[in-house]
């Protein structure tokens, strides 16, 4: 490959797979599964290596993580909660075993633990009581689930020993059968199912309602202590040690391997069975130098530890047959093939179907109904064919052709030149598009209409109560009694959800109306930008092409889609709802603390009362004399009163003056 291809393919894989660490810590609702994206990940470090003029400090494979989401409280981690890297076989731990003794020139000894499959927090205990709870975000900066943690029942509110500081991180998870069981209720509601339980463990943590949280059987499992003062600990066994004695989860399995060699025996002895037991879903074991003497000597790339290495268990395969392809038309009329096989037990779960994603991976892997296939899955509920085994044709397997005709509304498909879809032309005529347009608009990264999934969105159609997005603002709640399903109460329930949805921020609508092309990093853009619809239905194009992310594709389909009367006129219905078509002005006194409330009880050490108000207020925040439920956090010193206890007890975030001060700085 010459340097100007491999720039180019460097750039193209950087921009993939931040979108992929977009949907996937972001919004916990990946597209691929996380073996394509640790190929993506493989082939990037690989490229970089070879060129590595190429390599830049921001690459993903130099960072850690997604950004925190912005609708929580941000927390400055004491010590950056860096990744790991990955291992795949023998040959990467012994590498990693080279390098670690080529550093501490000397044999050394390895922990072994399992690698839990959920998501990292890390948790501060003051005085032997939970204080603050943190996900770990970008790695410097998380977002604050004090509350959310609190309704873990494994997790300790106070320790069995008042340490006066210890800080720990652990892995929130979902047990295997919580994630059966919430997929199967998103599934009867209609809602979008989680693609493994790390991405429904993540979504079910970082709920901006707790009660949420506490329906949905998270756990727990502690691994590392951060910072100690009360204790000490000089390997990472006797860490497990410390947090099990202070009443904190860890998980029962660690082996001690005086070497590498012990540790490779002692992998083999994790077979597929001894993992589907589990009640948990492991996707690895984490190997950790034991002696802690030894981290600050062999340090840390800015993505993950030396003293570390997550191995990975290979991705489970089975074998079946393709029984048949069928279609379904999305949103913006394109055709994705899907394969139903013969059902098969795969990696604890049976599995009837496989994606074929389009046309060309079809004929590229030459798949056939009728063929038998391995598939493989990675934790994820779709899994895919890695191949077809062609000794066992008998001839009568058919070819299957993408069809001339859409098998929803009998419109033309096409195959725009360069791209790999076939597309259904029927556009707001094809009920397929129609319906998955609405399904879009009422999604969760959209105008996330609580409740509003494919089904129901299906029954409004039929019904004739809708045909757009906007007739759903005008939907009364005698129509829905009139439906199967609807009670009284959740009539009223979905018309409230709707009613509610009428005020999500601009770029959410913007990117709900399914715009091609228009992906959430782009309707932000615009958002921020124009400040209003109004301003972008009037852009030029050169305004648009300005803007960073929208290239002349993205400019052309925005104004494609503003030129279409039948669109304007969903708008122009959608405005008479009164659903918000600006952006949100900036709060009056802007600061770090705007728009929260804080309570003040115990003496603060080195600040007076009157000083530590002045900095919340100066800072944009309120300081307010009790605790209620609008309380954002309570600023704890020495000997706190009952606002402490209320605090508690309503499940409002505690922090102490350093955790003030954090929020300050950020
Ligand atoms: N499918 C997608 O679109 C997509 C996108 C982004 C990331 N991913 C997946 O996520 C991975 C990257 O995520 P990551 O940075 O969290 O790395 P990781 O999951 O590969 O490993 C690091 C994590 O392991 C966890 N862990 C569990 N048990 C542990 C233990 N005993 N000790 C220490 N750590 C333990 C910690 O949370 C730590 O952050 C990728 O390899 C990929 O598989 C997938
Ligand atoms: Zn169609």
């Amino acid at each position: 490959m010459d340097f100007q291809t491999a720039r180019q393919r460097v750039e193209e894989l950087r921009r993939l797979i931040e979108e992929h660490n977009y949907r996937y810590y972001v919004l916990d609702q990946p597209v691929i599964s996380d073996r394509e994206y640790d190929a993506l990940m493989q082939e990037l470090i690989a490229l970089e290596e070879a060129y590595p003029e190429l390599l830049t400090p921001d690459s993903p494979s130099q960072r850690v993580g997604g950004a925190p989401r912005e609708d929580f409280n941000p927390v400055r981690h004491p010590e950056v909660l860096l990744s790991l890297n990955d291992a795949f076989n023998e040959g990467d731990l012994l590498d990693f075993d080279r390098r670690v003794r080529e550093i501490t020139g000397g044999e050394v000894s390895y922990l072994i633990e399992p690698k839990i499959d959920g998501l990292t927090v890390a948790l501060t205990y003051i005085d032997g009581a939970f204080s603050l709870g943190a996900t770990r975000g970008d790695g410097q900066v998380g977002e604050e689930v004090t509350a959310n943690l609190r309704t873990i029942p494994v997790l300790p509110l106070r320790l069995r020993q008042p340490l006066p500081h210890l800080v720990v991180r652990g892995e929130v998870y979902m047990p295997k059968a919580a994630f059966a069981r919430l997929n199967a209720e998103r599934e009867e509601a209609g809602e979008p199912l989680f693609a493994n339980p790390r991405n429904a463990a993540a979504g079910s943590l970082r709920q901006l309602d707790p009660k949420v949280t506490a329906g949905r059987s998270l756990s727990l499992f502690v691994y590392q202590v951060i910072s100690v003062t009360g204790a000490h600990v000089t390997t990472q066994a006797e860490a497990l040690e410390l947090m099990a004695g202070l009443g904190l989860p860890v998980n029962p399995y660690r082996f001690l391997a005086p070497d590498i060699r012990a540790v490779l025996a002692e992998i083999k002895n994790w077979t597929a069975e001894r993992r589907a037991a589990l009640p948990y879903e492991i996707d690895g074991l984490v190997i950790k130098v034991n002696d802690l003497a030894l981290y600050p000597v062999l340090g840390a790339t800015a993505k993950a530890p030396r003293w570390a290495v997550a191995y990975k268990f290979p991705a489970e395969q089975a074998t079946t047959r393709v029984e048949g392809i069928i279609l379904r038309v999305g949103r913006t009329g394109v055709l994705t093939p899907t394969a139903i096989l013969t059902p098969v037990r795969l990696a604890g779960t049976t599995v009837s179907r496989a994606t074929l994603h389009n046309e060309d991976y079809i004929q590229e892997k030459d798949i056939r109904i009728g063929d038998t296939v391995v598939i493989q899955k990675a934790g994820d509920i779709i899994p895919e064919v890695v191949e077809v085994l062609p000794e066992h044709r008998t001839g009568a397997e058919e070819v299957f052709n993408m069809p001339e005709k859409c098998p929803a509304c009998g419109a033309a498909v096409v195959r725009p030149p360069g791209e790999a879809a076939h597309r259904c032309t029927g556009g707001l005529a094809c009920p397929a598009q129609v319906l998955e347009g609405i399904i879009h608009f009422a999604s969760r990264g959209a105008m996330d209409i609580q409740g509003l999934g494919p089904a129901i969105v299906a029954q409004l159609l039929e019904a004739g109560l809708i045909r757009d997005a906007a007739d759903l603002y005008y939907l009364q709640k005698e129509d829905l009694l009139k439906l199967e399903r609807f009670g009284e109460q959740s009539a009223s329930n979905l018309i409230a959800a709707i009613a509610a949805a009428k005020d999500r921020p601009l770029e959410r609508l913007l990117f709900g109306l399914g715009i091609r092309h228009v992906g959430e990093r782009a309707a932000r853009t615009l958002a921020s930008h124009f400040g209003s619809l109004e301003k972008l239905i009037a852009a030029s194009e050169e305004e648009l092409t300005s803007l960073p992310d929208i290239g002349p594709r993205i400019a052309e389909s925005i104004r494609e889609f503003f030129a279409e009367p039948r669109n304007l006129a969903v708008l122009e219905k959608l405005k008479k709802a009164g659903v918000r078509m600006e952006a949100e002005r900036a709060a009056a006194p802007a600061g770090p603390l705007s728009g929260k409330t804080f309570v003040i009880t115990g003496t603060l050490p080195g600040l007076t009362r009157q000083e530590a108000e002045e900095l919340i207020t100066r800072a944009g925040g309120k300081v307010s004399s009790s605790v209620s439920k609008k309380t954002d956090y309570v600023v704890v010193g020495e000997k706190p009163g009952s606002k402490y206890t209320r605090a508690r007890e309503l499940g409002v975030p505690v922090i102490d003056v350093d955790g003030l001060k954090q929020l300050l700085r950020q």
